[in-house]
Protein backbone atom coordinates (compact mmCIF):
# COMPACT_ATOMS: atom_id res chain seq x y z
CA UNK A 1 0.00 0.00 0.00
CA UNK A 2 1.55 3.46 -0.91
CA UNK A 3 0.12 7.05 -0.22
CA UNK A 4 0.33 9.03 -3.33
CA UNK A 5 0.36 12.85 -4.42
CA UNK A 6 -0.87 14.94 -7.27
CA UNK A 7 0.04 18.00 -7.87
CA UNK A 8 -0.66 20.31 -10.40
CA UNK A 9 1.72 19.78 -13.71
CA UNK A 10 4.51 22.57 -13.94
CA UNK A 11 3.82 23.11 -17.35
CA UNK A 12 1.29 21.17 -19.88
CA UNK A 13 0.97 17.89 -20.59
CA UNK A 14 2.52 16.65 -23.86
CA UNK A 15 3.69 13.33 -25.88
CA UNK A 16 1.80 10.25 -26.90
CA UNK A 17 0.93 7.20 -24.83
CA UNK A 18 -0.81 3.93 -25.34
CA UNK A 19 -2.63 2.53 -22.31
CA UNK A 20 -3.54 -1.31 -21.57
CA UNK A 21 -5.46 -3.70 -23.19
CA UNK A 22 -9.07 -3.60 -23.02
CA UNK A 23 -10.46 -5.45 -19.58
CA UNK A 24 -13.60 -6.46 -21.11
CA UNK A 25 -12.24 -7.96 -24.39
CA UNK A 26 -9.28 -9.38 -22.03
CA UNK A 27 -11.82 -11.48 -19.68
CA UNK A 28 -13.79 -12.51 -22.44
CA UNK A 29 -10.76 -14.02 -25.26
CA UNK A 30 -9.37 -16.24 -21.69
CA UNK A 31 -13.02 -17.37 -21.39
CA UNK A 32 -13.69 -18.32 -24.88
CA UNK A 33 -10.25 -19.15 -25.70
CA UNK A 34 -10.73 -21.95 -23.08
CA UNK A 35 -13.72 -23.09 -24.29
CA UNK A 36 -12.72 -23.61 -27.77
CA UNK A 37 -10.77 -26.17 -28.94
CA UNK A 38 -7.06 -25.54 -30.44
CA UNK A 39 -4.58 -22.72 -29.85
CA UNK A 40 -5.79 -19.21 -29.22
CA UNK A 41 -3.61 -16.54 -29.39
CA UNK A 42 -3.92 -13.67 -27.67
CA UNK A 43 -2.18 -10.10 -28.43
CA UNK A 44 -2.36 -6.88 -26.38
CA UNK A 45 -4.20 -9.31 -23.29
CA UNK A 46 -4.44 -6.56 -19.91
CA UNK A 47 -2.15 -7.68 -17.84
CA UNK A 48 -4.29 -6.14 -14.81
CA UNK A 49 -4.91 -8.40 -11.49
CA UNK A 50 -8.68 -8.93 -12.68
CA UNK A 51 -8.13 -10.31 -15.66
CA UNK A 52 -4.77 -12.31 -14.41
CA UNK A 53 -7.17 -13.70 -11.82
CA UNK A 54 -9.47 -15.11 -15.13
CA UNK A 55 -6.22 -16.51 -16.15
CA UNK A 56 -5.90 -18.57 -13.00
CA UNK A 57 -9.46 -19.52 -12.89
CA UNK A 58 -9.37 -20.87 -16.29
CA UNK A 59 -6.16 -23.08 -16.02
CA UNK A 60 -7.76 -24.30 -12.35
CA UNK A 61 -11.01 -25.06 -15.23
CA UNK A 62 -8.79 -27.65 -17.32
CA UNK A 63 -7.48 -24.96 -20.08
CA UNK A 64 -3.72 -24.27 -20.73
CA UNK A 65 -3.14 -20.57 -20.27
CA UNK A 66 0.53 -19.65 -20.70
CA UNK A 67 2.39 -16.38 -20.69
CA UNK A 68 4.75 -16.55 -24.23
CA UNK A 69 8.55 -14.69 -24.30
CA UNK A 70 7.02 -12.75 -27.00
CA UNK A 71 4.10 -11.53 -24.74
CA UNK A 72 1.12 -12.71 -26.08
CA UNK A 73 -1.13 -15.54 -24.28
CA UNK A 74 -1.50 -18.49 -25.51
CA UNK A 75 -4.89 -20.63 -24.51
CA UNK A 76 -5.38 -24.33 -25.39
CA UNK A 77 -9.09 -24.89 -24.93
CA UNK A 78 -10.99 -27.59 -23.87
CA UNK A 79 -14.06 -27.18 -26.26
CA UNK A 80 -17.75 -26.22 -24.90
CA UNK A 81 -19.25 -28.45 -22.04
CA UNK A 82 -15.51 -30.00 -21.21
CA UNK A 83 -14.21 -27.95 -18.39
CA UNK A 84 -13.41 -29.58 -15.51
CA UNK A 85 -14.08 -29.47 -11.28
CA UNK A 86 -11.78 -27.02 -9.84
CA UNK A 87 -9.69 -28.76 -7.05
CA UNK A 88 -9.51 -25.44 -5.43
CA UNK A 89 -11.82 -22.06 -4.60
CA UNK A 90 -11.68 -19.63 -7.25
CA UNK A 91 -10.73 -16.48 -6.07
CA UNK A 92 -11.94 -13.27 -8.49
CA UNK A 93 -10.07 -10.77 -6.34
CA UNK A 94 -11.61 -7.16 -7.00
CA UNK A 95 -13.36 -8.06 -10.62
CA UNK A 96 -16.76 -8.26 -10.65
CA UNK A 97 -16.49 -9.02 -14.74
CA UNK A 98 -14.54 -11.80 -13.93
CA UNK A 99 -16.68 -13.34 -11.11
CA UNK A 100 -20.14 -12.98 -12.74
CA UNK A 101 -19.20 -14.24 -16.26
CA UNK A 102 -17.96 -17.11 -14.96
CA UNK A 103 -20.76 -17.79 -12.52
CA UNK A 104 -21.96 -18.29 -15.84
CA UNK A 105 -19.68 -20.65 -17.74
CA UNK A 106 -19.65 -22.97 -14.74
CA UNK A 107 -23.82 -22.64 -14.67
CA UNK A 108 -23.93 -24.88 -17.22
CA UNK A 109 -20.87 -27.62 -16.91
CA UNK A 110 -21.77 -30.25 -14.79
CA UNK A 111 -19.42 -29.61 -11.91
CA UNK A 112 -19.50 -27.66 -8.66
CA UNK A 113 -17.10 -25.04 -8.16
CA UNK A 114 -16.61 -22.32 -5.20
CA UNK A 115 -15.98 -18.86 -5.59
CA UNK A 116 -14.95 -15.78 -3.67
CA UNK A 117 -13.16 -12.28 -4.11
CA UNK A 118 -11.33 -9.41 -2.04
CA UNK A 119 -13.32 -7.28 0.58
CA UNK A 120 -15.22 -5.16 -2.24
CA UNK A 121 -16.54 -8.01 -4.78
CA UNK A 122 -18.04 -9.80 -1.26
CA UNK A 123 -20.21 -6.88 -1.00
CA UNK A 124 -21.44 -6.30 -4.37
CA UNK A 125 -25.31 -8.27 -5.67
CA UNK A 126 -24.67 -11.53 -7.13
CA UNK A 127 -28.19 -12.21 -7.70
CA UNK A 128 -28.53 -10.39 -10.50
CA UNK A 129 -26.43 -13.73 -12.30
CA UNK A 130 -27.55 -15.95 -10.04
CA UNK A 131 -31.43 -15.71 -10.51
CA UNK A 132 -31.25 -16.14 -14.42
CA UNK A 133 -28.48 -19.23 -13.71
CA UNK A 134 -30.75 -20.66 -11.72
CA UNK A 135 -33.94 -20.28 -14.20
CA UNK A 136 -31.00 -22.47 -16.78
CA UNK A 137 -30.72 -25.00 -13.98
CA UNK A 138 -28.06 -23.73 -11.85
CA UNK A 139 -28.15 -24.29 -7.53
CA UNK A 140 -26.00 -22.28 -5.21
CA UNK A 141 -25.52 -22.37 -1.84
CA UNK A 142 -25.04 -18.63 -0.92
CA UNK A 143 -24.85 -16.61 2.21
CA UNK A 144 -27.51 -14.32 2.77
CA UNK A 145 -28.25 -11.57 0.03
CA UNK A 146 -26.76 -13.82 -2.99
CA UNK A 147 -23.03 -12.69 -2.18
CA UNK A 148 -19.79 -14.08 -2.35
CA UNK A 149 -18.40 -16.11 -0.87
CA UNK A 150 -20.76 -19.49 -2.47
CA UNK A 151 -20.82 -22.77 -4.20
CA UNK A 152 -21.97 -23.12 -7.34
CA UNK A 153 -23.34 -26.43 -8.98
CA UNK A 154 -23.35 -26.34 -12.33
CA UNK A 155 -26.59 -28.08 -14.55
CA UNK A 156 -25.88 -31.20 -16.06
CA UNK A 157 -28.63 -30.30 -18.86
CA UNK A 158 -29.05 -26.49 -18.42
CA UNK A 159 -32.47 -24.91 -20.10
CA UNK A 160 -32.52 -22.50 -22.55
CA UNK A 161 -34.50 -19.16 -21.54
CA UNK A 162 -35.48 -15.93 -22.67
CA UNK A 163 -34.57 -13.14 -20.36
CA UNK A 164 -35.31 -9.41 -20.18
CA UNK A 165 -32.34 -8.28 -18.69
CA UNK A 166 -33.91 -5.93 -15.24
CA UNK A 167 -30.69 -3.90 -15.01
CA UNK A 168 -28.25 -2.41 -17.57
CA UNK A 169 -25.54 -4.46 -17.43
CA UNK A 170 -23.06 -6.40 -19.89
CA UNK A 171 -21.96 -8.60 -17.34
CA UNK A 172 -25.39 -10.38 -16.65
CA UNK A 173 -26.02 -10.12 -20.57
CA UNK A 174 -22.63 -11.92 -20.78
CA UNK A 175 -22.87 -14.74 -17.95
CA UNK A 176 -26.53 -15.83 -19.18
CA UNK A 177 -25.12 -16.19 -22.90
CA UNK A 178 -21.73 -18.16 -21.60
CA UNK A 179 -24.24 -20.47 -19.83
CA UNK A 180 -26.33 -20.78 -23.18
CA UNK A 181 -22.90 -22.10 -25.01
CA UNK A 182 -23.22 -25.42 -23.80
CA UNK A 183 -26.84 -25.24 -23.62
CA UNK A 184 -29.12 -26.93 -26.15
CA UNK A 185 -31.56 -24.63 -28.38
CA UNK A 186 -31.41 -21.07 -28.33
CA UNK A 187 -30.90 -18.61 -25.52
CA UNK A 188 -32.16 -15.16 -25.55
CA UNK A 189 -31.51 -11.82 -23.62
CA UNK A 190 -33.54 -8.63 -24.54
CA UNK A 191 -32.03 -5.62 -23.32
CA UNK A 192 -34.19 -2.13 -22.85
CA UNK A 193 -31.03 -0.51 -23.45
CA UNK A 194 -28.10 -1.74 -25.22
CA UNK A 195 -24.60 -2.37 -23.17
CA UNK A 196 -21.13 -2.94 -24.62
CA UNK A 197 -21.22 -6.31 -27.24
CA UNK A 198 -17.93 -7.79 -26.59
CA UNK A 199 -19.27 -11.12 -25.71
CA UNK A 200 -21.55 -11.05 -28.99
CA UNK A 201 -19.14 -9.95 -31.41
CA UNK A 202 -16.62 -12.18 -29.47
CA UNK A 203 -18.55 -15.56 -29.64
CA UNK A 204 -19.28 -14.68 -33.73
CA UNK A 205 -15.42 -14.47 -33.34
CA UNK A 206 -14.94 -18.17 -32.39
CA UNK A 207 -17.95 -19.36 -34.20
CA UNK A 208 -20.91 -19.18 -33.02
CA UNK A 209 -24.24 -18.12 -34.21
CA UNK A 210 -25.73 -15.22 -32.78
CA UNK A 211 -28.34 -13.11 -33.83
CA UNK A 212 -29.27 -9.25 -32.62
CA UNK A 213 -32.60 -7.97 -33.33
CA UNK A 214 -34.52 -4.71 -32.82
CA UNK A 215 -37.68 -5.67 -31.19
CA UNK A 216 -40.38 -3.62 -29.31
CA UNK A 217 -39.06 -4.49 -25.84
CA UNK A 218 -35.21 -3.37 -26.92
CA UNK A 219 -32.41 -5.46 -28.51
CA UNK A 220 -32.56 -9.21 -28.61
CA UNK A 221 -29.67 -10.84 -28.48
CA UNK A 222 -30.10 -15.08 -29.07
CA UNK A 223 -27.70 -17.50 -29.58
CA UNK A 224 -27.36 -21.07 -30.33
CA UNK A 225 -26.31 -23.52 -28.10
CA UNK A 226 -23.80 -26.10 -28.29
CA UNK A 227 -21.46 -24.44 -30.79
CA UNK A 228 -18.05 -25.91 -32.10
CA UNK A 229 -15.91 -23.20 -30.87
CA UNK A 230 -12.66 -23.27 -32.88
CA UNK A 231 -9.52 -21.33 -31.72
CA UNK A 232 -8.76 -17.82 -33.15
CA UNK A 233 -6.10 -14.74 -32.55
CA UNK A 234 -7.24 -12.11 -30.73
CA UNK A 235 -6.25 -8.89 -30.55
CA UNK A 236 -7.17 -6.64 -27.86
CA UNK A 237 -7.05 -2.80 -28.46
CA UNK A 238 -6.89 -0.18 -25.60
CA UNK A 239 -9.17 0.09 -23.31
CA UNK A 240 -11.22 3.09 -23.35
CA UNK A 241 -12.25 3.61 -19.78
CA UNK A 242 -8.41 3.70 -19.02
CA UNK A 243 -7.53 6.39 -21.84
CA UNK A 244 -10.35 8.26 -20.30
CA UNK A 245 -7.78 9.35 -17.23
CA UNK A 246 -4.44 10.80 -19.82
CA UNK A 247 -7.70 12.25 -21.42
CA UNK A 248 -9.15 13.87 -18.64
CA UNK A 249 -5.83 15.20 -17.63
CA UNK A 250 -4.90 16.75 -21.09
CA UNK A 251 -8.55 18.50 -21.12
CA UNK A 252 -7.82 19.76 -17.44
CA UNK A 253 -4.35 21.59 -17.98
CA UNK A 254 -4.48 24.33 -20.56
CA UNK A 255 -1.91 23.99 -23.39
CA UNK A 256 -1.77 20.30 -23.04
CA UNK A 257 -1.56 18.24 -26.51
CA UNK A 258 -1.21 14.75 -26.07
CA UNK A 259 -1.93 11.53 -28.38
CA UNK A 260 -3.21 8.40 -26.72
CA UNK A 261 -2.76 5.77 -29.42
CA UNK A 262 -4.45 2.34 -30.10
CA UNK A 263 -7.86 3.36 -28.36
CA UNK A 264 -10.79 0.77 -28.56
CA UNK A 265 -13.83 2.79 -29.89
CA UNK A 266 -16.49 0.13 -29.75
CA UNK A 267 -19.85 2.55 -29.94
CA UNK A 268 -21.39 1.30 -27.08
CA UNK A 269 -18.31 2.54 -25.35
CA UNK A 270 -17.83 5.93 -26.57
CA UNK A 271 -20.38 7.67 -24.37
CA UNK A 272 -17.64 10.11 -22.40
CA UNK A 273 -16.41 10.83 -25.72
CA UNK A 274 -19.95 12.15 -27.39
CA UNK A 275 -20.12 14.32 -23.75
CA UNK A 276 -16.61 15.80 -23.65
CA UNK A 277 -17.46 17.01 -27.61
CA UNK A 278 -20.86 18.45 -25.99
CA UNK A 279 -18.27 20.30 -23.39
CA UNK A 280 -16.49 21.73 -26.22
CA UNK A 281 -13.31 19.49 -25.74
CA UNK A 282 -11.15 19.43 -28.69
CA UNK A 283 -10.40 15.99 -29.64
CA UNK A 284 -9.96 14.09 -32.64
CA UNK A 285 -9.73 10.57 -34.28
CA UNK A 286 -6.79 9.84 -35.99
CA UNK A 287 -5.93 6.77 -38.22
CA UNK A 288 -9.47 5.28 -37.59
CA UNK A 289 -9.47 2.02 -38.38
CA UNK A 290 -11.24 -1.74 -37.43
CA UNK A 291 -9.13 -4.17 -35.42
CA UNK A 292 -9.92 -7.85 -35.14
CA UNK A 293 -13.53 -7.13 -35.35
CA UNK A 294 -13.65 -3.98 -33.04
CA UNK A 295 -13.14 0.33 -34.71
CA UNK A 296 -9.68 1.51 -32.81
CA UNK A 297 -8.13 4.62 -33.31
CA UNK A 298 -5.69 7.22 -31.81
CA UNK A 299 -7.29 10.08 -29.94
CA UNK A 300 -5.73 13.59 -30.09
CA UNK A 301 -6.87 15.38 -27.03
CA UNK A 302 -5.74 19.76 -26.65
CA UNK A 303 -6.30 21.08 -23.47
CA UNK A 304 -7.84 24.96 -24.54
CA UNK A 305 -9.16 26.13 -20.96
CA UNK A 306 -12.16 25.74 -19.41
CA UNK A 307 -14.92 23.16 -20.59
CA UNK A 308 -19.13 24.04 -20.26
CA UNK A 309 -20.89 22.16 -18.17
CA UNK A 310 -23.86 19.78 -19.97
CA UNK A 311 -26.31 17.48 -18.55
CA UNK A 312 -25.56 13.74 -19.60
CA UNK A 313 -28.68 11.71 -20.10
CA UNK A 314 -29.68 8.61 -18.12
CA UNK A 315 -29.54 6.43 -21.59
CA UNK A 316 -26.12 7.05 -22.32
CA UNK A 317 -24.97 5.52 -18.82
CA UNK A 318 -24.48 2.16 -20.03
CA UNK A 319 -21.58 3.49 -22.89
CA UNK A 320 -20.15 5.18 -20.14
CA UNK A 321 -20.78 3.75 -16.77
CA UNK A 322 -17.25 3.26 -15.78
CA UNK A 323 -15.75 7.09 -16.53
CA UNK A 324 -18.07 8.92 -14.31
CA UNK A 325 -15.73 9.37 -11.26
CA UNK A 326 -13.25 11.41 -13.76
CA UNK A 327 -15.80 13.20 -15.61
CA UNK A 328 -17.32 14.39 -12.16
CA UNK A 329 -13.85 15.87 -11.99
CA UNK A 330 -13.50 17.49 -15.44
CA UNK A 331 -16.90 18.77 -14.13
CA UNK A 332 -15.26 20.55 -11.10
CA UNK A 333 -13.11 22.69 -13.38
CA UNK A 334 -16.12 23.31 -15.75
CA UNK A 335 -17.99 26.69 -16.17
CA UNK A 336 -21.70 25.40 -14.90
CA UNK A 337 -23.20 23.00 -13.84
CA UNK A 338 -22.71 19.42 -15.16
CA UNK A 339 -25.82 17.18 -14.28
CA UNK A 340 -25.52 13.50 -14.63
CA UNK A 341 -28.56 11.34 -14.27
CA UNK A 342 -29.58 7.48 -13.85
CA UNK A 343 -26.27 6.73 -12.20
CA UNK A 344 -27.63 3.67 -10.00
CA UNK A 345 -25.39 1.31 -11.09
CA UNK A 346 -22.96 3.35 -9.53
CA UNK A 347 -23.51 2.36 -6.35
CA UNK A 348 -22.53 -1.11 -6.76
CA UNK A 349 -19.13 -0.98 -8.37
CA UNK A 350 -15.68 -1.82 -6.55
CA UNK A 351 -17.34 0.60 -3.98
CA UNK A 352 -20.70 3.04 -3.74
CA UNK A 353 -19.02 5.74 -6.68
CA UNK A 354 -21.54 8.29 -5.72
CA UNK A 355 -20.69 8.51 -2.62
CA UNK A 356 -17.39 8.41 -2.77
CA UNK A 357 -17.36 10.89 -5.55
CA UNK A 358 -19.04 13.15 -3.70
CA UNK A 359 -16.92 13.37 -0.73
CA UNK A 360 -14.15 13.45 -2.68
CA UNK A 361 -15.21 15.95 -4.75
CA UNK A 362 -16.37 18.14 -1.81
CA UNK A 363 -12.86 17.42 0.20
CA UNK A 364 -11.47 19.24 -2.21
CA UNK A 365 -13.97 22.51 -2.04
CA UNK A 366 -15.93 21.47 -4.92
CA UNK A 367 -19.59 21.97 -4.87
CA UNK A 368 -21.20 18.85 -5.22
CA UNK A 369 -25.03 16.76 -5.15
CA UNK A 370 -26.46 13.48 -4.93
CA UNK A 371 -30.14 13.56 -5.53
CA UNK A 372 -31.01 10.03 -5.96
CA UNK A 373 -29.33 8.74 -8.84
CA UNK A 374 -28.29 11.95 -10.72
CA UNK A 375 -24.84 13.76 -9.51
CA UNK A 376 -24.69 17.63 -9.77
CA UNK A 377 -21.53 18.86 -9.82
CA UNK A 378 -20.95 23.10 -10.11
CA UNK A 379 -17.65 24.66 -11.54
CA UNK A 380 -17.13 28.38 -12.49
CA UNK A 381 -14.08 27.36 -14.75
CA UNK A 382 -11.23 27.61 -11.98
CA UNK A 383 -9.27 25.25 -10.15
CA UNK A 384 -10.71 24.08 -6.86
CA UNK A 385 -9.20 24.08 -3.50
CA UNK A 386 -7.70 20.44 -3.97
CA UNK A 387 -6.20 19.44 -0.60
CA UNK A 388 -8.37 16.31 -0.10
CA UNK A 389 -7.44 13.05 1.16
CA UNK A 390 -8.97 10.40 -0.81
CA UNK A 391 -10.41 6.96 0.77
CA UNK A 392 -10.09 4.88 -2.24
CA UNK A 393 -12.24 2.10 -1.05
CA UNK A 394 -10.65 -0.66 -3.19
CA UNK A 395 -11.89 0.91 -6.14
CA UNK A 396 -9.08 1.42 -8.86
CA UNK A 397 -11.16 4.15 -10.41
CA UNK A 398 -11.51 6.59 -7.76
CA UNK A 399 -8.15 6.46 -7.11
CA UNK A 400 -7.18 7.40 -10.84
CA UNK A 401 -9.52 9.83 -11.27
CA UNK A 402 -9.03 12.21 -8.02
CA UNK A 403 -4.74 11.63 -8.93
CA UNK A 404 -5.69 13.39 -11.95
CA UNK A 405 -7.97 15.91 -10.33
CA UNK A 406 -4.71 16.95 -8.33
CA UNK A 407 -2.90 18.08 -11.48
CA UNK A 408 -5.12 20.90 -11.79
CA UNK A 409 -6.33 22.05 -8.15
CA UNK A 410 -4.40 24.40 -5.92
CA UNK A 411 -3.47 22.51 -3.33
CA UNK A 412 -1.96 18.90 -4.12
CA UNK A 413 -4.62 15.57 -3.96
CA UNK A 414 -3.13 12.49 -1.88
CA UNK A 415 -4.92 9.47 -2.55
CA UNK A 416 -4.89 6.52 0.76
CA UNK A 417 -3.54 3.53 -1.16
CA UNK A 418 -2.59 3.27 -4.84
CA UNK A 419 -2.88 -0.66 -4.97
CA UNK A 420 -6.07 -0.68 -6.43
CA UNK A 421 -5.06 0.51 -9.63
CA UNK A 422 -3.30 -2.65 -10.87
CA UNK A 423 -6.81 -4.00 -10.72
CA UNK A 424 -7.24 -2.20 -14.51
CA UNK A 425 -4.32 -0.32 -15.52
CA UNK A 426 -1.04 -1.59 -14.26
CA UNK A 427 1.66 1.21 -14.74
CA UNK A 428 -0.49 4.44 -14.60
CA UNK A 429 1.39 6.52 -12.49
CA UNK A 430 4.88 6.28 -14.78
CA UNK A 431 2.37 6.67 -17.96
CA UNK A 432 0.55 9.91 -16.30
CA UNK A 433 4.28 11.54 -15.49
CA UNK A 434 6.35 10.49 -18.70
CA UNK A 435 3.40 13.19 -20.36
CA UNK A 436 4.83 15.30 -17.92
CA UNK A 437 2.25 14.57 -14.72
CA UNK A 438 3.73 14.91 -10.89
CA UNK A 439 2.38 11.77 -9.19
CA UNK A 440 4.48 10.50 -6.68
CA UNK A 441 4.82 8.70 -2.99
CA UNK A 442 4.26 10.11 0.08
CA UNK A 443 7.07 8.90 2.61
CA UNK A 444 4.33 8.33 5.71
CA UNK A 445 5.38 9.41 8.96
CA UNK A 446 7.17 12.78 7.74
CA UNK A 447 4.78 15.06 8.56
CA UNK A 448 0.81 15.55 7.44
CA UNK A 449 0.48 13.41 5.29
CA UNK A 450 4.01 12.83 4.47
CA UNK A 451 7.08 14.21 2.45
CA UNK A 452 7.28 13.21 -1.57
CA UNK A 453 9.55 9.87 -2.00
CA UNK A 454 12.01 8.66 -4.67
CA UNK A 455 9.37 8.73 -7.91
CA UNK A 456 9.16 4.98 -8.52
CA UNK A 457 6.60 4.53 -10.89
O1 LIG B 1 -19.13 -6.55 -19.13
C1 LIG B 1 -18.13 -5.93 -18.76
O2 LIG B 1 -16.98 -6.24 -19.11
C2 LIG B 1 -18.32 -4.76 -17.87
C3 LIG B 1 -19.57 -4.24 -17.70
C4 LIG B 1 -19.87 -3.12 -16.79
O3 LIG B 1 -20.48 -3.62 -15.63
P1 LIG B 1 -22.06 -3.94 -15.53
O4 LIG B 1 -22.38 -5.06 -16.42
O5 LIG B 1 -22.28 -4.30 -14.08
O6 LIG B 1 -22.74 -2.66 -15.91
C5 LIG B 1 -18.62 -2.35 -16.38
O7 LIG B 1 -18.89 -1.51 -15.29
C6 LIG B 1 -17.47 -3.27 -16.05
O8 LIG B 1 -16.31 -2.54 -15.74
C7 LIG B 1 -17.14 -4.18 -17.20
C1 LIG C 1 -16.84 -1.85 -12.51
C2 LIG C 1 -15.64 -2.23 -12.94
O1 LIG C 1 -15.20 -3.52 -13.04
P1 LIG C 1 -15.78 -4.88 -12.45
O2 LIG C 1 -17.27 -4.80 -12.39
O3 LIG C 1 -15.28 -5.93 -13.38
O4 LIG C 1 -15.18 -5.08 -11.07
C3 LIG C 1 -14.67 -1.23 -13.42
O5 LIG C 1 -13.65 -1.65 -13.98
O6 LIG C 1 -14.85 0.00 -13.26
Amino acid sequence: MTVLRSAAAAGPLAGDLTVPGDKSISHRALMLGSLAIGETVIEGLLEGEDVLRTAVAMRQLGAEVAHRADGTWQVRGVGVGALVEPAQVLDMGNAGTGARLLMGVVAAHPITAFFTGDASLVRRPMARVMNPLRQMGARFMARAGDRLPLGLEGAATPLPISYRLPVASAQVKSAILLAGLNTAGRTTVIEPEPTRDHTELMLRHFGATVTVEDGADGRVVSLTGQPELVGRPVLVPGDPSSAAFPIVAALLVEGSDVLVRNVGLNPLRTGLLTTLQEMGAAITVENGRIQAGEPVGDLRVRGTGPLKGVTVPAERAPSMIDEYPVLACLAALARGRTIMHGLGELRVKESDRLTAVAEGLASCGVSVTVDGDTLIVEGDGLAPAGGGHIATRLDHRIAMAFLVLGLATRAPVTIDDDEAIGTSFPGFVGLLNGIGAHIAPIVEGAGGHGTEGAMTA
